[in-house]
């Protein structure tokens, strides 16, 4: 288990914060950055009024005067210390820091609830598509029994590489069965070979314009009462910005709207991460 978080994984995650030096604390979180001072960040109070101005989101009678908190950094930091990491997750973190494309790894979290999920649902056919270096497969992989199965889509070799040498690493090599190429013709093959309604869990997080096409197939694929996990759903809070109009964000926004009026699956839309929806198969 980990004890700490180095600065790799606080650049590698979009929602933490990072401290580079003594002088200056930049702080990314939902697309917004801060720079705090280093005589302010050690001020306890001012500190403190920074908190709470980006802690708690909501009291108002709209909300049922509940109180929403959004994660600052220091809350973040918190949640991290509480997460249970294993040891080969955390090597793979680190590795996956050094190279291209690092933030787009789910936070350790976000991996930590995925597992729970596949626990929780005694899941053994699993399908993920856009695996990266791994972290989240892996995540999955070390709590499928043995005899699971987890197929696993990507098209970049290069990571794959380093997927699998962390799955040899982590002795589960034989639940994961990697299939490199475009995870939509991956998808419709397994169709095609007779494999739908046969999966318990999916997990999607590659391009995010095929979002709506990827759900389409696994929705084929999973059965009734398995689970599909959407990342990236909440799209650094582009999504809820309405001047915000690119292709992708677009993309997202018309994706989440369509799976509200969604009949065939509930849901559920969680804050973690970048944001990730829940939904279960009717
Ligand atoms: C956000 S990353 C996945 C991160 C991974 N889940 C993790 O936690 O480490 C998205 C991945 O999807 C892959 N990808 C994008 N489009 C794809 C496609 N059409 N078919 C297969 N893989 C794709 C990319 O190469 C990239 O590695």
């Amino acid at each position: 288990m980990s004890t700490g978080w180095g600065v790799a994984h606080r650049l590698a995650n979009p929602v933490v914060g990072f401290r580079p030096s003594r002088h200056c604390l930049p702080v990314v979180q939902s697309a917004r950055v801060w720079v705090v001072t280093w005589p302010v960040y050690c001020n306890v109070k001012a500190l403190k009024s920074v908190a709470n101005a980006d802690t708690v989101v909501a009291t108002d009678d709209s909300y049922g005067h509940k109180e929403v908190i959004s994660v600052n950094p220091r809350l973040y930091d918190y949640l991290l210390a509480n997460v249970r990491e294993p040891e080969i997750l955390r090597e793979l973190r680190d590795e996956t820091a050094t190279m291209r494309g690092s933030q787009m790894q789910v936070s350790p979290d976000q991996a930590q609830l995925l597992a729970m999920l596949v626990q929780i649902l005694g899941a053994e056919r699993c399908i993920e598509v856009g695996v990266y270096t791994g972290y989240s497969s892996l995540a999955i992989a070390l709590v499928l029994p043995e005899g699971g199965q987890l197929v696993a889509c990507e098209r970049d070799a290069k990571s794959l590489e380093v997927a699998q040498k962390y799955y040899n690493r982590a002795g589960v090599s034989k639940k994961v069965n990697v299939k490199h190429g475009l995870a939509a013709d991956t998808l419709k093959s397994l169709i095609q070979n007779g494999e739908s309604s046969s999966y318990d869990f999916a997990f999607v997080d590659a391009e995010k314009k095929m979002y709506q096409n990827y759900f389409e197939l696994l929705l084929q694929l999973v059965r009734v009462g398995g689970v599909i996990v959407i990342d990236n759903v909440l799209w650094h809070g582009r999504v809820a910005d309405p001047l915000v109009n690119d292709s992708k964000t677009v993309s997202i926004r018309n994706f989440n709207k369509n799976l509200m009026d969604d009949a065939r699956v509930s849901i559920s839309m969680v804050p973690i991460g970048d944001g990730m929806t829940i939904c279960r198969k009717r």
